[in-house]
């Protein structure tokens, strides 16, 4: 089977491949230009997949503009403070709202999510955006989704990962991930109170591009435990672990490229677009991939399937014919008790299967079987390709379909609880099935020379590396020194070939016993606590370069047993300390700060006197000017400190309270720098100004003053003498919109692709 053609869709598969721009197919005569669309209805009547008295409630509610949803992300220790905040300040303040003469409800809690911390806003856009109360909620809905506190999901898309049922030590995997909304949720889970989870996630996309925006969004919810990589879900490659074993994996969701028709209701082009074509085409790639997950699954272990379309060729299909692949192995789980309040329907045991060869009038023509089907093909009336395929049999209702208990799977109907479409199969691997599965298809699916090459150049870390350290060849023998020490030991020698078409840095372990590790346990008074045989960095010589990772065991384990280019790994672990590039370097003892993203990882292990704590008097200094003289403080104990202490990096806790013209409903950690004679808080100008509007109701940042040079003298950069003979420090950040912003204890990460898809409102 080949891979999806024509433009990617909503749901990451295969758009319909005749435009509508193609006069040969007739499409204006075909589908209306409202929401509706002649072959769609057609097609799901003849399904069945609801009662015929409701398909008129079915079709209006997929022609309404879907409510806008949102989590309160459930690992925050102040979940709970922040769903109180939406629940007693601002659902009081939008009672009784009214618009062009109509009332509007205000937000509601979704009964079926656990703990209700999901949300749905009713009211649509315009009114949001023209009254008071809605505006100033989305304000803090804004605020909230970027530092991380709030997220942006469609109700359907959080229920795969609920019943994914994870628990904090699962070795779990994401093979479909980006952006990585239900990623997040996983990841949650693995951490549910922010605690170091012992268990893993690797969290995949065949899309490199769309692998960035998983890492950006991983941001939001760090964990040691977090891999990203980039593969086609159905060449996943084996994993190798200490001893020779093979990894399989506790939870697997498969949430699948797909058609995305149960999208209807925000991707209004699919009106326009939809075929029975596209669900075919679909259909032998989603098996494919549900087939490596299966074989991927520890005996025991649980898998969900989801795909947001309502096409049975994609979901009840799919899922018997993954069963029938390997008869008695797997079965599919009742969960017909877990989420009582969530309304779904049961899965089909008999289905259609519809072809719309490319002719005119792209008529529907029905098979009731696949013999049918060869038939027509060998008479000429049917041509022997669907998209230039062929339909596979698989797509056809099995003969034992009856017995595959087909009803436990479940479709999500927008008309049931005023949501999108979705469909849901929660299977499990029998716990007495052989762990090499013996049908397995890993050999043949597990090799990295099957992928095209379509990685970036190096970045500049690897370059830096490259250019600090000895060529690899010579390395691997070369006596360890004080600035390039050699890599800790690995369990076992690499001899796999790398694959130079993947061109991310490489990944290694710093020795626990390296000067930079020393000076970091030094300045945070770390504890015993912290992992320091954990740390890792993004070039092949354990160097502690730019920045330092922390990992967490598991993910070690991986990283040192598979050469990082056959797993195709993008990133790994939580970004915990970055280098801090300062004119006043050779001064600073540590030369390490903690990125907000990286500061909850860090912070238990802090010793004592290492938080600082402060006010929002502090914080309005710290905004409004970018590099405030120690000065310029408030007479107090912050100002004291602050005269005494080293250069460095602080980690400061910003209380929670009214002061200063501002509110902060939570305390914060942020990371602030200390140069002789001023302070710098650590994070990248967006989201000082985030920070600041989310705080004092207002934009007080001033304009930064421009970077300089730091290879000239600040006479020459024309930079400001900041006081006596003080140059400001200019924080060099790893890019600007890299650096997170650690609010209520998370943080925040800038990215214009995840912007557009979690535009509030
Ligand atoms: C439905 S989206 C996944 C949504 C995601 N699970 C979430 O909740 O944010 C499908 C994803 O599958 C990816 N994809 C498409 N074909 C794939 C393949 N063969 N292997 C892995 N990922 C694939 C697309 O790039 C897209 O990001």
């Amino acid at each position: 089977m080949g891979k999806p053609r024509g433009k990617k869709n909503a749901r990451g598969g295969a758009s319909q491949p005749r435009s509508r721009d193609d006069k040969s197919n007739d499409w204006n005569a075909f589908v209306g230009t409202d929401k509706s669309n002649a072959g769609f209805e057609e097609y799901y009547k003849a399904q069945n997949i609801m009662p015929e008295g409701e398909w008129e409630a079915f079709l209006e509610s997929l022609r309404k503009e879907l409510p806008v949803t949102f989590r309160v992300t459930g690992s925050r220790a102040h979940a709970e403070t922040i769903n109180d905040i939406i629940k007693n300040t601002y659902v009081p303040n939008m009672q009784n709202v009214e618009f062009e003469g109509k009332k509007y409800d205000p937000p509601s809690q979704l009964s079926w999510y656990p703990g209700s911390l999901a949300w749905q806003v009713d009211a649509p856009k315009r009114v949001v955006r023209k009254t008071e109360p809605f505006k100033n909620f989305q304000r803090f809905l804004v605020g909230e989704t970027e530092v991380g506190n709030l997220s942006r999901q469609e109700a359907v898309s959080m229920i795969p990962p609920l019943f994914l049922d994870v628990e904090p030590h699962h070795l779990c995997l994401d093979m479909c991930a980006a952006p990585g909304s239900k990623t997040a949720q996983i990841i949650e889970a693995l951490n549910p109170h922010h605690t170091a989870s012992t268990g893993l996630l690797i969290a995949n996309d065949s899309d490199y591009k769309r692998t960035h925006m998983l890492v950006h969004q991983t941001g939001r919810m760090p964990s040691r435990g977090l891999i990203v990589t980039n593969f086609d879900a159905s060449l996943f490659p084996s994993i190798k672990l200490n001893g020779g074993k093979q990894l399989q994996f506790d939870r697997i969701l498969a949430d699948v490229p797909c058609s995305g028709d149960g999208t209807l209701r925000k991707n209004l082009e699919i009106w326009g677009k939809w075929g029975a074509a596209d669900g075919n085409s679909l259909h032998s790639l989603q098996l494919r991939i549900l087939e490596r997950a299966m074989n991927m699954l520890k005996p025991g272990g649980r898998l969900v399937y989801s795909t947001c379309s309502f096409n049975p060729s994609e979901d009840e299909a799919v899922i018997s014919a993954a069963l029938n692949a390997k008869p008695g192995r797997f079965h599919i789980v009742d969960v017909s008790s877990e989420l009582p309040e969530l309304k779904r329907r049961p899965g089909l045991s008999t289905w259609k299967v519809g072809s719309q060869p490319a002719v005119k009038d792209r008529q529907l023509v029905w098979y009731e079987t696949f013999e049918q089907y060869k038939e027509a093909i060998k008479n000429g009336e049917e041509k022997a390709n669907d998209r230039g395929k062929g339909l596979p049999k698989t797509l056809w209702p099995p003969a034992n379909a009856g017995e595959l208990n087909l009803e436990r799977c479940m479709r999500l109907l927008p008309h049931d609880q005023n949501t999108g479409g979705f469909f849901v199969c929660v299977l499990e691997k029998s716990a007495g099935t052989s762990a090499n599965d013996p049908t397995s298809i890993e050999e043949a699916t597990t090799s990295t020379l099957k992928r095209p090459a379509s990685s970036p150049p190096p970045s500049s870390e690897t370059k830096r590396a490259r250019e600090a350290s000895p060529a690899p060849e010579t390395s691997a023998t070369a006596t360890p020194t004080e600035t390039t020490p050699a890599p800790t030991a690995k369990p076992e020698d690499k001899k796999e070939k790398r694959d130079l078409t993947f061109r991310e840095d490489p990944l290694s372990y710093v020795s626990p016993d390296h000067e930079e590790v020393k000076s970091l346990i030094e300045r945070f008074k770390l504890k015993d606590t912290f992992p320091r045989d954990n740390l890792m960095v993004r070039n092949d010589y354990g160097d502690p370069l730019r920045t330092i990772y922390m990992t967490n065991p598991i993910v070690k384990e991986i990283i040192q047993n598979n050469d990082y280019t056959r797993l195709r790994i993008v990133s790994a672990g939580v970004k915990c300390f970055a280098r801090q590039d300062s004119s006043q370097r050779t001064e600073i003892r540590c030369k390490w700060r903690t990125p907000a993203d990286g500061i909850l990882e860090v912070l238990p292990h802090c010793g004592e006197g290492v938080v600082l704590s402060a006010t929002l008097n502090e914080l309005r200094t710290l905004l409004e000017d970018h590099y405030p003289p120690v000065e310029s403080f408030k007479e107090g104990q912050w100002k004291t400190i602050m005269t005494e202490r080293d250069m460095g990096c602080e980690i400061v806790k910003f209380e929670a309270g009214s002061l200063a013209g501002g509110e902060l409903p939570l305390p914060m950690y942020l990371p602030v720098w200390k140069a002789k004679m001023s302070l710098s808080l650590m994070i990248d100008k967006r989201e000082k100004s985030i920070l600041s509007l989310r705080t004092f109701g207002e934009d007080i940042c001033k304009p930064p003053p421009p970077q300089r040079d730091l290879n000239k003298k600040p006479e020459e950069a024309g930079e400001e003498i900041k006081a006596e003979g003080e140059t400001a420090e200019v924080p060099v950040t790893e890019g600007e919109g890299e650096a997170g912003l650690a609010l209520v204890g998370e943080v925040a990460k800038g990215d214009a692709e995840i912007k557009q898809e979690q535009v509030l409102l």
